[in-house]
């Protein structure tokens, strides 16, 4: 395998839904659901920014597909296509692991390749990828980050900070175990959990770049001031034992979790009957902004609540 041809040639035999018309023409064609809204979304991932560069290119595949799919958990949205943007670097042994790991990780989400683009990058760039996922919404709509009402708590499924030290783990800056790697390698989009408790939400986004900004964007874009308690966030067992710091926690990203707003009992019984772990971290009011506490006492903000590109 080494051109364009030869990598397109690898994905027809991923691509083999209908609407991908085998992937010979200029575009897909999707018979559009009936009655339901779709859910389109774009994320990208670059070498050295999202991914170290000795990632496996399998880990790469599922990371793409899994970090889009979580924006359409977190609208409570069901997969029904991707459309792939791939840069050629020339590593064709990369190449051809990419694709297989890409079709494992079609076949674990049961969502069809429908399309893309494949172009070279100039020699010694890192390498770039992206991904375009599509969803049908349920019948009564996405959740939006704009609906928070005051007095509603906010939620968070857990853990959070997991990938942040798997991150750290990669670049060896410290041991532990794999279980962390794979939660930063391998994030696992909640689609179950986002598409039964969205009628139950008023908001929700996932965690993408950390607890804190992502908590923030729901409050801005609603209007309202939100507080999280530091206490509350959910850590994991392994985290606790390395000694991760809350505030460090809420700070790193790459949790893929899902972060919402609601006043509904419904929220922790479905929790409890999907075994999802959920943590009530804080409560949005009237008024802007974030706040952070810990055990209800004060904490001045961190310069940066999360992860920003190009900041
Ligand atoms: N280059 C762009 N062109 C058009 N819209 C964009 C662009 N970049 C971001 N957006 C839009 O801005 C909004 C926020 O994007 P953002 O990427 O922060 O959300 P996200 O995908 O949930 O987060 P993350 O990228 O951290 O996973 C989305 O509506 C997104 O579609
Ligand atoms: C090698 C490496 N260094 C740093 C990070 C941390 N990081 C990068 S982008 C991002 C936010 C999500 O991305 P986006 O906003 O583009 O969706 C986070 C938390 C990483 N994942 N890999
Ligand atoms: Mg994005
Ligand atoms: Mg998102
Ligand atoms: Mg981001």
């Amino acid at each position: 395998m080494s051109g364009e041809g030869d990598l397109i040639a690898r994905l027809r035999g991923l691509a083999t839904h209908p609407a991908a018309r085998s992937l010979l023409d200029d575009a897909a064609v999707l018979p559009a659901p009936l009655g339901r809204d779709l859910v389109l979304t774009h994320d990208m991932l670059v070498a050295g920014v999202h991914f170290l560069p000795d990632c496996p290119a399998g880990d790469v595949a599922w990371k793409l597909l899994a970090v889009n799919l979580s924006d359409l958990a977190a609208k409570g949205a069901t997969p029904i296509g991707v459309l792939m943007g791939y840069g050629l670097t020339g590593d064709t042994a990369w190449d051809a692991a990419f694709v297989d790991g890409l079709a494992r990780a079609l076949a674990h989400f049961d969502v069809p390749l429908l399309g893309g683009d494949t172009v070279a990058q100039p020699k010694g760039d890192a390498r770039v990828l992206g991904l375009t996922a599509i969803g049908q919404a349920l019948a009564g709509g996405a959740p939006d980050r704009r609906g928070a009402k005051p007095g509603d708590h906010l939620w968070v499924t857990g853990p959070i900070g997991d990938a942040g030290l798997g991150l750290r783990i990669a670049l060896g800056e410290i041991e532990g175990p794999r279980r962390l790697l794979k939660a930063y390698r391998l994030p696992m989009p909640r689609l179950a959990f986002g598409r039964t408790i969205a009628p139950h939400v008023s908001a929700m986004a996932d965690v993408s770049d950390g607890l804190l900004i992502d908590a923030r964007r729901i409050a801005d874009a609603s209007g309202l001031a939100v507080t999280i308690d530091l206490a509350t966030v959910p850590l994991s067992d392994e985290a606790r034992t390395l000694g991760l710091a809350p505030l460090t926690a809420a700070t790193a990203g790459d949790d893929y979790q899902l972060l919402f707003a609601s006043s509904s009992a419904e929220i922790e019984r479905i929790a409890a009957e999907q075994r999802v772990p959920i943590a009530c971290v804080g409560r949005f009011d009237q008024g802007s902004g974030l706040t952070i506490v810990d055990n209800g006492g004060p904490v001045a903000l961190p310069t940066s609540l999360g992860w920003e590109h190009g900041a």
